[in-house]
C-alpha cells in the first residue's frame, strides 16, 4: 500500500463520519445559499494571452506525513489575512485531519476573512466532499490524478463546474498530465512531491512543464524553501507556485510572498 493509498482509506472513514452528522441533502441547501464562487482562474491569471507574473497560492499547512507538525497555526484566519496582504491570488486551506492536521473550521475561519478565492485542499474522492467544499464557501477544490479512475476524473470536474468553482487537477508523471489534458485541465499542478513515497525532487516541474498546453494555467506544488525555487519553476514555465511549509513556518509570510512574487515576474520576464 503506497503513501496515498493509506492515507485515503483515512479520509474515507474520516467522511463516513461527517457524511452520519451531516447528509448530502443538507450540504446541498447550504450550497445553495452560499455566496457564489469567485473566479480563481482569472485570480490565477485566466486566457495566456493576458498572463504576465507569477501568481502565489499560500497554503494553511498545519502538519504533513514527511515532516509532522510545520508550527502551530493559533489563528488561521488572521495567517490568512497575512497571505492577502503580501499578494497571495488564492489561499489553500488543507482540510485533511489525520495527516495535516486541517479540518472545514479552518477553512470557515479563513473565508470569513478574506475575500481572495479559496482552494480546499484535500483528498476527494467523493462528490460529497465537493458539495461539502462549496456549502464552506470554496471557490477551487483539488483533484489528485493518482488518486481518481478518469470516470471520476470527469464527473468531479463537471460537478464543481456546476457549482460554479474551478478545479485544480494535480499531476506528477507523463501519463497524468496527458489524462488531465484529456479532461479538459484548465488549472494543473505538478507537484514535486510523488504521494505515493513522499520524495520531493524539483527537477520534476520543468521536466514536465512543457507537456501542457499554454492555454491551461501551470501550478508549481511544493518545495518552495526559498526565492531560489520560485526563479527555477517560474523559469521552467510556472504561472503559479504553491506554497504552503516555508510560509507557515516564517514570521513574517506576507514578506516572503512579495519576495517570491518579485522573484517569479523577475524570472519571467527572462523567459517571455
Ligand atoms: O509545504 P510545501 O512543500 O510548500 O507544499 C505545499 C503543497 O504543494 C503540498 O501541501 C501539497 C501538494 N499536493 C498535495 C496534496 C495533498 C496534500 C498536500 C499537498
Amino acid at each position: 500500500m503506497t503513501v496515498l493509498d493509506d492515507i485515503i482509506v483515512g479520509v474515507k472513514e474520516e467522511m463516513e463520519a461527517r457524511k452520519r452528522l451531516v447528509s448530502l441533502a443538507e450540504l446541498k441547501d447550504r450550497a445553495a445559499v452560499a455566496a457564489p464562487a469567485l473566479d480563481a482562474w482569472a485570480a490565477l491569471g485566466g486566457p495566456a494571452s493576458v498572463r504576465n507574473d507569477l501568481k502565489v497560492i499560500a497554503e494553511i499547512k498545519r502538519r504533513s506525513p514527511s515532516k509532522g507538525d510545520l508550527a502551530p497555526i493559533a489563528d488561521p484566519a488572521s495567517l490568512a489575512v497575512q497571505y492577502a496582504d503580501g499578494g497571495a491570488s488564492v489561499i489553500s486551506v488543507l482540510t485533511e485531519q489525520r495527516r495535516f492536521g486541517g479540518s472545514l473550521a479552518d477553512l470557515d475561519a479563513v473565508r470569513a476573512a478574506v475575500e481572495i478565492p479559496l482552494l480546499r485542499k484535500d483528498f476527494t474522492v467523493d462528490e460529497y466532499q465537493i458539495w461539502e467544499a462549496r456549502a464552506h464557501g470554496a471557490d477551487l477544490i483539488l483533484l489528485i490524478v493518482a488518486a481518481l479512475s478518469d470516470t471520476e476524473l470527469a464527473e468531479f470536474s463537471a460537478l464543481s463546474h456546476e457549482l460554479g468553482m474551478n478545479v485544480l487537477v494535480e499531476t506528477h508523471t507523463e501519463e497524468e498530465i496527458e489524462r488531465a489534458v484529456a479532461a479538459n485541465a484548465r488549472i494543473i499542478g505538478i507537484n514535486v512531491r510523488n504521494l505515493k513515497t513522499l520524495d520531493v525532487d524539483r527537477s520534476v516541474f520543468g521536466s514536465l512543464a512543457g507537456l501542457i498546453p499554454a492555454e491551461s494555467v501551470i501550478v508549481a506544488e511544493s518545495g518552495v524553501r526559498g526565492a531560489d525555487d520560485v526563479s527555477h519553476y517560474a523559469a521552467g514555465g510556472a504561472n503559479a507556485i504553491l506554497v504552503g511549509e516555508a510560509l507557515v513556518s516564517d514570521s513574517t509570510p506576507h514578506e516572503r510572498i512579495t519576495e517570491f512574487k518579485a522573484a517569479g515576474a523577475a524570472a519571467i520576464a527572462v523567459r517571455n
